[in-house]
């Protein structure tokens, strides 16, 4: 059965909880406390296959503005980088965790996974205080090579899943690239014994 391990980063009251919870439980809870982090686990069948998926929601007020990241980075296979497209403040820290992903990716040569990254323009209903364009969300999305959406976690239910299973989705494709990529057991395990004693029977 796979383990899959999503984080969900972005700036305070972008809603992270909001989506997190609307997709867990397909139910929008107005208020959430924003004072402790959490780990939400499901079982969910995904194309046929089992998998259990964490999903990380921290709590963004002793970290905001840090970026550190370094935990979430190790810890994840896949990001979903929330802002609110009526607060522009908001699409700023998402831009900073985006460049931030893409240094870490880039430091780490973690090429395949870089595309489980999937931004989100999040209070599409708030759209008469919109303070960042649909278009600007599009253009930070393609020059960080990730999906992108926009979408109400207050009513917009399917499209929330919809983002979720994508993300999911490209996650799982990334395991498979890799998978691929590994050679089988055995075959490593004859490299190894090969380049151990191979070695060494040249050198008598
Ligand atoms: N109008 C509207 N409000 C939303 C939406 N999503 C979340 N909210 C509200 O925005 C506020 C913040 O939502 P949260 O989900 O707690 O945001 P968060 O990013 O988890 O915030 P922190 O835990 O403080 O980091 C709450 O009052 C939510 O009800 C949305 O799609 N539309």
């Amino acid at each position: 059965m796979s383990e899959l391990k999503l984080a969900v980063l972005g700036s305070r009251g972008a809603g992270k909880s909001a989506l997190t919870v609307r997709f867990l439980t397909r139910r929008f809870i107005g208020e959430y406390a924003s004072n402790s982090e959490c780990i939400y686990t499901k079982h969910l069948c995904l194309d046929g296959r089992q998998m259990n998926l964490e999903i990380y929601d921290p709590c963004s007020q002793p970290r905001q503005g840090k970026l550190s990241l370094t935990d979430e980075l190790h810890w994840a296979d896949g990001f979903v980088i929330v802002y609110d497209i009526s607060d522009r403040a908001s699409f700023a820290f998402a831009k900073a965790l985006l460049y931030r992903l893409r240094d870490s990716h880039l430091a780490a040569c973690k090429r395949v996974v870089e595309s489980a990254v999937f931004l989100v323009g999040n209070k599409q209903d708030l759209c008469h205080m919109r303070e960042v364009g649909w278009d600007e969300g599009q253009k930070l999305a393609m020059d960080n090579k990730c999906q992108f959406c926009e979408l109400s976690a207050a009513e917009h239910c399917q499209e929330v899943v919809t983002m979720f299973t994508k993300v999911l989705r490209t996650i799982t494709t990334n395991f498979k690239v890799k998978e691929k990529r590994r050679p089988s057991g055995s075959k490593s395990m004859a490299k190894l014994i090969n380049n151990m004693f191979g070695k060494r029977r040249k050198s008598v």
